[in-house]
């Protein structure tokens, strides 16, 4: 199988050194200064220094080498993945598409796999997710993820395709879980930083995990996700390692604002705009996510995290 990756960041960097284990794969980066340099050096110094890229990937800005694959990984972020999709779709057609991004899109309130079946309806979409730092990918240490698709064929194609001796994939039909697990879990990652940023310490970080999780629960519940699904590696197992690792963006941009720090604004954080996303989202379904409510106010300086506590603080008691 022809496989190219589109977006030459940190995870789409990982990915395509990773998935060389197995054979040739194209590395797509958008700017082709970026592509060359990359190509030259076999490093992508601005995004994964020091992961040396092997030869079996071919670095590419021309779309061409995408467009001639038969399954292309869209490491894109989620915010900016439904344009690129609506700009290319004709290319895409009857493709197998796999979301390696994790977030709710502001503007539809869709997940990844929500875009591309909107964008290009007769692709294959999945889902590949769950607890992965690039570095790690990019080192071959050893990783567990989801791969989700809807078409249980494909997705044992894909589940088989895209695994390598150190990276090991575990099938799931339940896309929306999937997709939930992974935008989600950065929102409450974003919360466990602000905590341990501001000096509220471990105790107040278990509670926010689990309370977080719980909020995660009740949205996938709403939106007809599988519980066991948000039990499994997209869901509980990217939150157990995002929120207790400062190698996680989401997680160090939570430690900024609690410590009122400056934070690099031009750091992929895609926590900030799927909390907005989600807080969206539990208007249409009344729900009740006050997590996630704080974490939008939070990101976008509407509160100081002091205002965030005690907000959760005063809420009634109430029944676990
Ligand atoms: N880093 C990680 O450990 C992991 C990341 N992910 C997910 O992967 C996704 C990508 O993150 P990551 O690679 O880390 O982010 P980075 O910030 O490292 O890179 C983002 C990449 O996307 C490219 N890009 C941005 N906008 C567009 C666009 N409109 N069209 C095409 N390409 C674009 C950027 O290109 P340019 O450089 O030209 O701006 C850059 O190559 C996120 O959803 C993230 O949650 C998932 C698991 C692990
Ligand atoms: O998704 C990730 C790990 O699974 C990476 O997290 P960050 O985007 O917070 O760095």
């Amino acid at each position: 199988m022809k496989i190219a990756v589109a977006g030459a960041g940190a995870f789409g960097t990982g990915l395509a050194i990773s998935l060389a284990a197995n054979g040739p794969v194209t590395l797509w980066a958008r700017n082709s200064d970026v592509a060359t340099e990359m190509a030259k050096s076999r490093e992508n110094k601005a995004r994964l220094p020091t992961h040396k890229i092997p030869r079996d990937v071919l670095i590419s800005s021309d779309l061409k080498d995408v467009f001639g694959a038969e399954t292309v990984l869209l490491a894109i972020p989620a915010q900016k993945l439904g344009a690129w999709l609506a700009e290319h779709a004709q290319h895409l057609a009857g493709k197998r598409l796999v979301a390696c991004c994790k977030g709710i899109d502001q503007t539809t309130l869709r997940g990844p796999v929500a875009q591309i079946e909107a964008h290009v309806p007769d692709a294959i979409g999945a889902m590949l997710t769950g607890p992965s730092f690039a570095a790690d990918i990019a080192n071959h240490l050893p990783t567990a993820l989801t791969l989700a698709c809807k078409n249980g064929d494909e997705g044992a194609y894909l589940q088989a395709c895209l695994s390598t001796p150190t990276l090991r994939l575990y099938l799931s039909h339940d896309v929306i879980g999937a997709e939930l697990g992974g935008a989600l879990k950065n929102v409450i990652a974003i919360a466990c930083g602000v905590c341990m940023g501001a000096g509220f310490g471990e105790s107040a970080r278990a509670a926010v995990i689990t309370r977080g999780f719980a909020e995660m629960r009740r949205i996938g519940g709403a939106l007809g996700a599988d519980p066991e699904t948000l039990t499994g590696l997209s869901g509980f197992g990217d939150l157990a390692l995002t929120c207790t690792s400062d190698a996680s963006r989401n997680y160090r941009f939570g430690l900024a604002i609690g410590a009122a720090r400056d934070f690099d604004p031009n750091t992929t954080v895609e926590g900030a705009a799927t909390a907005i996303s989600v807080t969206n989202l539990a208007k249409h379904h009344d729900l009740d996510l006050p997590i996630c409510r704080v974490v939008a106010d939070l990101s976008s300086g509407k509160i100081d995290p002091e205002t965030a506590l005690a907000t959760l603080l005063s809420r009634p008691l109430r029944k676990e």
